[in-house]
């Protein structure tokens, strides 16, 4: 078993950093999909453009390499308290050489253990098989999505569709609203494991189970088959599209497993991932921990889409505003939904520890005029102490709705960067102080590190590296203005378009 760790780092560094070829083809048969000159299909070909450069960087396809996630098969008399003392020696070493972010947080002190280590991190279960080969899988789902999980308690009544029952249809409906309530925020288009029966937990493993699939294998039960279809042809219908721009592709694949419940409970468990669905494995010697063989087609068997052209196209008859800090509130009262902001210059890192810092102290630097970007980055430091980035895409905004409306005014920020877009309380403040959202393409951590020129400096490293404030000079960081300085907001409009869109899938379908 010398060569298990070794054969571990490799299988997390693949997992990371190169997206597997069957996930790679459905995300191009969604470039195809989308009309050119649209929101997603400018989305979608810097997707493409992300995973190409993942793969030729060797680094993170997105800055939240999650949960790290291992499901190990093994014969009769392996010794699982080495395997699992390897598994854990090789996340150290992937994360210290940023092919992981540092994601293990103290839940009670917010301290982050800093290599990925910590109670109950990483998560490795063990089956024993009758084979005589270990398998090894490993998925790294990130938090954003991990937060658009839902599990419905049947029967119940669900906002759009009305009531779902215990039966094939009421499931229907769940797996509806699930895509409905994800809305853009876990980074659509994404793919759903589902799973029917089990407790609360065993319900959401057996979803968890199905993000394991081929995304074009057949579901051995032909009914679950044909829900599988019915969702995947039907959940497009509901229009959020791509980062929830609006769009024909919301969902890439959906699969279904049932296992038997108890006679009081009927649990509907619903695994989001988003489209950075990074799972691999691998296929080891017993004997000596080798790789034998990997489990899902490697992504360097798929060349992305070469997305100069259509990006071009996307772009025309779009308004491109170029903005250097300190941006005026004339500058940002001119901008609307649907602008594409192109940021040159200083922008400033911050996400939730520092939002909630802010509320009630001084802000490190002078903001006024400035713009956050909400991104907990995965970093790196050379030999002579300068800090380099990695991975940089943006977070969900949504978890700063409390505190960000107070920031802006509080600070005079102009401009915040995230994605999934936030509520009401934020967009009232827009408006009133004069500030925008621009909303960045989620997951795209390579595309946006290219933009990063420089690291000025950092505050708050006791945070944690993803929550520490990075000071950072930019330079061609384009993003898509959603919530504009005049009330006017594309998540508002989409969410209410999709609703209306989600009761037409009311009447019964599977009797
Ligand atoms: O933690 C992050 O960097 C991103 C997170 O996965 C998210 O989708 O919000
Ligand atoms: S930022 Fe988006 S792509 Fe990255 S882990 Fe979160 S949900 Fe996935």
């Amino acid at each position: 078993m010398q060569q298990f760790q070794e054969s571990m780092y490799k299988l997390i560094v693949e997992t990371s950093t190169n997206l597997p070829a069957d996930v790679r083809r459905v995300i191009q048969r969604a470039q195809e999909q989308e009309d050119e000159g649209t929101r997603a299909a400018l989305s979608l070909s810097t997707i493409s453009e992300n995973i190409t450069m993942a793969e030729c960087n060797v680094s993170p396809i997105c800055q939240d390499t999650g949960m790290p996630t291992f499901i190990v098969h093994c014969p009769v008399g392996a010794n699982q308290i080495e395997m699992k003392k390897h598994i854990v020696a090789a996340v150290r070493q992937a994360t210290k050489d940023s092919k992981l972010r540092p994601n293990s947080v103290d839940s009670l002190t917010g301290a982050n253990s800093g290599d990925n280590i910590g109670p109950g991190v990483p998560v490795v279960h063990f089956e024993q098989w009758e084979k005589d080969d270990i398998d090894v899988r490993l998925i790294l789902k990130g938090g954003g999505c991990e937060n658009k999980n839902i599990q419905y308690s049947l029967p119940a009544e669900l906002e759009g569709v009305g009531k779902a029952g215990r039966d094939l249809d009421g499931i229907r409906k769940c797996i509806l609203h699930a895509v409905y309530q994800a809305q853009g925020q876990g980074c659509s288009a994404g793919f759903i494991g589902v799973g029917i029966g089990g407790d609360r937990t065993t319900g959401y493993e057996l979803a968890k189970h199905q993000l394991f699939r081929h995304v074009d294998d057949v579901n051995p039960n032909p009914e679950l088959g044909k829900l599988e279809d019915y969702i995947l042809a039907n959940a497009n219908k509901l229009g959020i599209g791509t980062m929830g721009f609006g769009g024909q592709v919301t969902l890439l694949g959906c699969k279904v497993g049932v296992m038997d419940r108890l006679p009081a409970s009927f649990f509907v468990s619903v695994a989001y991932n988003c489209w950075a669905y990074r799972r691999q494995g691998v296929v080891l010697d017993a004997a000596t921990g080798e790789i034998k063989d990997w489990v899902y087609e490697g992504g360097s068997n798929v060349k992305m889409a070469d997305p100069a052209d259509k990006a071009a196209s996307a772009s025309e008859g779009r308004r491109e505003v170029v903005l250097q800090a300190p941006i005026t509130e004339e500058q940002i009262r001119s901008l609307r939904v649907g602008d594409v902001v192109v940021i040159n210059g200083a922008m400033h890192t911050g996400r939730d520890a520092l939002h909630k810092y802010l509320m009630d102290h001084d802000a490190p630097v002078d903001l006024n005029g400035h713009v956050i970007y909400h991104c907990g980055p995965v970093m790196s430091k050379d030999e002579s102490g300068e800090w380099h980035v990695r991975a940089a895409g943006p977070t969900t905004s949504i978890r700063e709705e409390p505190y960000q409306g107070d920031i802006l005014k509080k600070f005079g920020l102009r401009a915040v960067i995230g994605k999934g877009g936030m509520g009401p309380k934020t967009l009232a403040a827009l408006k009133d102080h004069g500030a925008v959202y621009l909303n960045a393409i989620g997951g795209a951590a390579q595309y946006y590190a290219e933009c990063i020129k420089k690291v000025d400096s950092v505050h708050f490293m006791e945070f944690g590296v993803p929550e520490a404030m990075w000071h950072l000079e930019v330079d061609g960081f384009a993003a898509i203005v959603t919530m504009d300085s005049h009330g006017n907001s594309l998540h508002a409009d989409v969410d209410k378009s999709s609703l209306e869109k989600l009761a037409e899938f009311k009447e019964p379908v599977f009797k």
